[in-house]
């Protein structure tokens, strides 16, 4: 395929995936994110020049939950000491659930992968060793989505606080094994909040062009050079799904983080980013629609990694 309709496509992929919509559960370990309706469903893709296309409810905004986990990976890693994080996380696939204990206890405390919520609490904790990792995450996507509306849900900060216990039970158990430098539950506040940010389709899709530009921001300037562009890519791939990140690499083949808000951040390197918003979710904490959308859209285009 060589010139792709992008409009054409998304209005055609927003018919097909109608028998999706509504499929699933929507989170509901989080009281306010248990009140959207399971009926959303939107799609946007940003180009490498920052134009966006959509369909659907593209423009309505969502809790970005663990999609959060993808930039503060490369906001930790653009640092000059950033690569010690390395140390204290690892970079395999869990192959547990995103919020699982077990694993954690077995491996001396050293989460598998930044994008498990072990691993993200550590991340956190490096990125707000000098200031609050909320607020360098708010910056940088209120820059990259060009959008100051781009904020965090109090709402949804203050449901997630009250249901904390298994990301503060993981971070006291991190802590225990001296793998964890700020106090507790500091990190797991910010944490929090860098979840509870809502973005829209169009701003996420923005916001995730530099991994699409190999590590080039939208004003021009690089955050990350080439090779840990792939790098959280390559992360992306293998564990931005949780415990169907196997399954995401084989429907979809495309670097992708998702959240249980219902939204989905996948990569074209060199092409484009694309976001997907439906809250129902699967079994997994994936949303069944988004990843549907994302497996119809790589298969049209045959635009994947592979
Ligand atoms: N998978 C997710 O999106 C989980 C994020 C959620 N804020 C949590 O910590 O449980």
């Amino acid at each position: 395929m060589t010139a792709v309709d992008i409009p054409g496509l998304l209005a055609d992929i927003a018919t097909e995936v109608e028998p999706e919509i509504g499929r699933g559960t929507v989170a509901d370990y989080i009281p306010a994110l248990a009140r959207v309706d399971i009926r959303r469903f939107g799609m946007a893709v940003a180009n490498l020049d920052g134009s966006v296309h959509g369909v659907g409810d593209w423009r309505e905004p969502f809790s970005i939950q663990s999609v959060s986990k993808a930039f503060t990976l490369a906001l930790v890693l653009s640092r000059p000491d950033g690569d010690r994080v390395w140390r204290r996380v690892g970079r395999e696939p869990s192959g547990n659930p995103f919020n699982s204990l077990v694993q954690l206890e077995y491996e001396n405390g050293i989460p598998r992968n930044p994008f498990i919520n072990a691993g993200a609490l550590v991340v956190t904790d490096e990125l707000g060793h000098d200031g609050d990792a909320a607020e360098a995450l708010l910056a940088f996507l209120r820059a990259e989505s060009g959008s100051d509306a781009v904020s965090v849900d109090a709402e949804i900060a203050a449901s997630e606080a009250e249901h904390a216990n298994r990301n503060l039970a993981l971070g006291y158990l991190m802590a225990s094994y001296g793998n964890m430098r700020q106090e507790l539950p500091d990190v797991v506040e910010q944490y929090i909040r860098q979840c509870s940010i809502t973005m829209n389709c169009a701003q996420l899709a923005r916001a995730g062009l530099f991994l699409a530009r190999h590590g080039v921001r939208n004003d021009g300037n690089r955050l990350l050079t080439r090779s840990q562009a792939k790098r959280v890519n390559a992360v992306m791939l293998t564990c931005g799904a949780y415990d169907a990140a196997g399954e995401f690499a084989f429907r979809v083949g495309l670097p992708g983080k998702s959240g249980v808000g219902g939204g989905i951040l996948a990569v074209v390197p060199g092409r484009c980013a694309i976001a997907v918003w439906s809250p129902g979710l699967d079994a997994r904490g994936n949303s069944v629609a988004g990843v549907a959308a994302l497996d119809r859209f790589t298969t049209v285009t045959g635009w994947s990694v592979f």
